[in-house]
C-alpha cells in the first residue's frame, strides 16, 4: 500500500497495539477492558509500555483530527465546557460511588436520581453525553454503569460519610479531587481568560481573580472558611500529583554524595517537605531546611511527626517559616532547590525569587529547579547542548505527542488560576540569564531537574 499521512498513522497505531498486546500476553493477562471497572494491573507503570501507549494515543488523536470534517473538530473543541460541566456535576453528586454498588448490570436512572438528588431526565442526558465520550456506559436505555474511566472517580468515603463531612469528602481520593478542582474553580475562572489576555483585566492578578471578584490569591482564598472544602480538596489533588514522581526523580537528579557531610540543602517553598523526605532517606548525612509560609509549616510539623520524627528531633531536618520574597536567611547553602514552585509565578516574579536566592548563594552553591517543561508543537533544537526533553515522536506525529501532552493543559491552568506558567527550555535559560544564574544542565524525565550555577 502507498504511504499517506492516513496509512502512516494507522501503521503507528497497529504496530503499537501489537506490542501492547504482546506485552500483556507475556504477563498472561488481557488488556483491561473499557467496560470493566478499573483495577490495578501488572503493567500499569511499565515505562516502555507507557511510551507505546502515548504514541498510539497521539496517532489516534491525529488520525481523528485528519479524517474528521474540520467543522466537527471545531465544534468538539469549542464545546469543551460541556465536558467539564457534566463531569463536574457527576463528580460533585458522587454518581460513580452510587454506581460502584450497582455492578456491571448498572442502575436505572430513576434509582440513581433518588440517591444523588438530580432529576432523572437531565441526569440521563448528562450521563448519556459522558457515556458517548466513554465516561460511564449506557448498558440499556436509561440504565447506566461504571466503566474503567468513570470508576476511577469513585471516592474512598461512603456517600453517607461525605454528606456528613463535606469538607473532607475528597480525602484519600486524589483523582476525584483533581477532577473537582478543575471542574469547579478552574472551570469558573476559564471564561475570563479572553478578557484577561486582551488587557481588559483592570489589574486583576489572574482570570481566577476576575471570576471570583477577589484580590486574594487562590492560596489565601482557599483559607477563607467558606472555601474550606476546596482548599482541602486542592491539597489532596496536589499530594496525589506529587506522588506521581518517584523518589529517584530527586535522588538521581544531582550527585548529592559529592556534597560534604552536613552540607546544607534548602527546600524553598517546600510545602510540607515531601522531596526533602525522599532526599533525607537517601542521604541522611546532609542537613536540610524546609521553608514555606506559616500555615504550611504548621502542617509540615504534623507530616514529619508522622513520617520521620527523629529527623526533626536530631536537627537533621529543620522546618522554617520564610517567604521567598524576603532576603534568604540561609546564606551560602550548598544547594537551594524548588519543586513545582516557579510554575506558580510569571517570569518577572520568578526572576525575583531566583535573584533573592542568588544574593544569598556562595559561588559554589547550586540551584536546582524541578518543574515540567513545555515542548514546542514542532521539532526544536535545544538551546542547551544535551538538554533533550524526551524521545522524538515518530513522523508524522507532532513532536510533542499532540494532545497527549498533559503539560500544555497545566500551563493554561497556571495562567487561569495564578497567572503562572509552565516553561519551555528557552524560558528556563532566560530565567537564569536574568537572575544571576546560568542553566548548566538538565536532567530529563517526567519532572526534569534544571541545574543552575551562580555567575
Ligand atoms: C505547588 S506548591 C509546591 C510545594 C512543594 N515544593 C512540593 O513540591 O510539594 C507551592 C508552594 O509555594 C508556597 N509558597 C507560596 N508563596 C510563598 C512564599 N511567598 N514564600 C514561601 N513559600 C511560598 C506555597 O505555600 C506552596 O507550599
Amino acid at each position: 500500500m502507498d504511504s499517506s499521512p492516513l496509512t502512516d498513522l494507522v501503521g503507528i497505531i497497529s504496530n503499537g497495539v501489537a506490542s501492547i498486546e504482546s506485552a500483556y500476553k507475556k504477563e498472561n493477562v488481557s488488556f483491561p477492558a473499557l467496560n470493566e471497572p478499573f483495577s490495578p494491573g501488572p503493567l500499569d507503570n511499565d515505562a516502555a509500555l507507557d511510551m507505546t501507549i502515548r504514541t498510539v494515543v497521539a496517532a489516534s488523536l491525529q488520525l481523528i483530527a485528519t479524517i474528521r470534517p474540520p467543522m466537527e473538530s471545531l465544534q468538539e473543541v469549542a464545546s469543551g465546557m460541556y465536558m467539564s460541566a457534566t463531569l463536574g456535576t457527576v463528580n460533585e453528586a458522587h454518581v460513580a460511588n452510587v454506581l460502584g454498588n450497582a455492578g456491571t448490570q448498572g442502575m436505572a436512572v430513576q434509582d440513581i436520581s433518588k440517591e444523588v438528588g438530580i432529576e432523572s431526565g437531565p441526569l440521563a442526558r448528562v450521563l448519556r453525553f459522558l457515556a458517548t465520550r466513554h465516561v460511564f456506559r449506557e448498558v440499556a436505555p436509561n440504565v447506566f454503569a461504571n466503566n474503567r474511566i468513570s470508576s476511577s472517580l469513585v471516592k474512598v468515603s461512603s456517600v453517607e460519610e461525605m454528606r456528613k463531612n463535606p469538607a473532607s469528602q475528597y480525602d484519600g481520593s486524589p483523582v476525584a479531587a483533581v477532577v473537582g478542582h478543575i471542574t469547579d474553580e478552574a472551570l469558573k475562572s476559564s471564561p475570563f481568560i479572553p478578557t484577561y489576555l486582551s488587557g481588559g483585566h483592570k489589574d486583576a492578578a489572574s482570570p481566577f481573580n476576575m471570576a471570583m471578584n477577589t484580590k486574594a490569591s487562590i492560596w489565601e482564598w482557599f483559607e477563607q472558611p467558606e472555601n474550606a472544602m476546596r482548599g482541602h480538596r486542592f491539597n489532596t489533588a496536589m499530594k496525589g500529583g506529587g506522588e506521581r514522581f518517584p523518589p529517584s526523580t530527586y535522588i538521581e537528579a544531582f550527585d548529592w554524595k559529592s556534597l560534604g557531610n552536613d552540607a546544607v540543602v534548602v527546600d524553598v517553598g517546600g510545602g510540607v517537605g515531601p522531596v526533602t523526605l525522599a532526599l533525607h532517606k537517601a542521604f541522611p548525612q546532609l542537613q536540610y531546611i524546609v521553608q514555606d509560609l506559616g500555615p504550611v509549616i504548621g502542617d509540615a510539623k504534623k507530616f514529619w511527626d508522622a513520617e520521620a520524627p527523629t529527623a526533626i528531633t536530631s536537627g537533621k531536618v529543620k522546618l522554617q517559616v520564610h517567604s521567598f520574597f524576603d532576603p534568604q536567611k540561609e546564606e551560602k547553602a550548598a544547594v537551594y532547590f524548588m519543586r513545582l514552585v516557579l510554575h506558580d509565578w510569571p517570569q518577572s516574579t520568578s526572576q525575583k525569587i531566583m535573584t533573592t536566592l542568588r544574593k544569598a548563594a556562595d559561588p559554589k552553591s547550586k540551584l536546582i529547579v524541578f518543574d515540567m517543561v513545555v515542548p514546542h508543537a514542532c521539532a526544536e533544537v535545544p538551546p542547551l547542548p544535551g538538554a533533550v526533553i524526551g524521545p522524538p515522536a515518530p513522523a508524522p506525529l507532532l513532536s510533542n505527542f499532540a494532545a497527549g501532552h498533559f503539560v500544555t493543559m497545566v500551563d493554561i491552568q497556571m495562567l487561569n488560576l495564578v497567572n503562572g506558567m509552565e516553561r519551555t527550555l528557552e524560558d528556563f535559560v532566560h530565567l537564569g540569564d536574568h537572575s544571576g544564574w546560568k542553566l548548566e544542565s538538565v536532567k530529563p524525565g517526567p519532572l526534569p531537574a534544571f541545574i543552575f550555577s551562580p555567575v
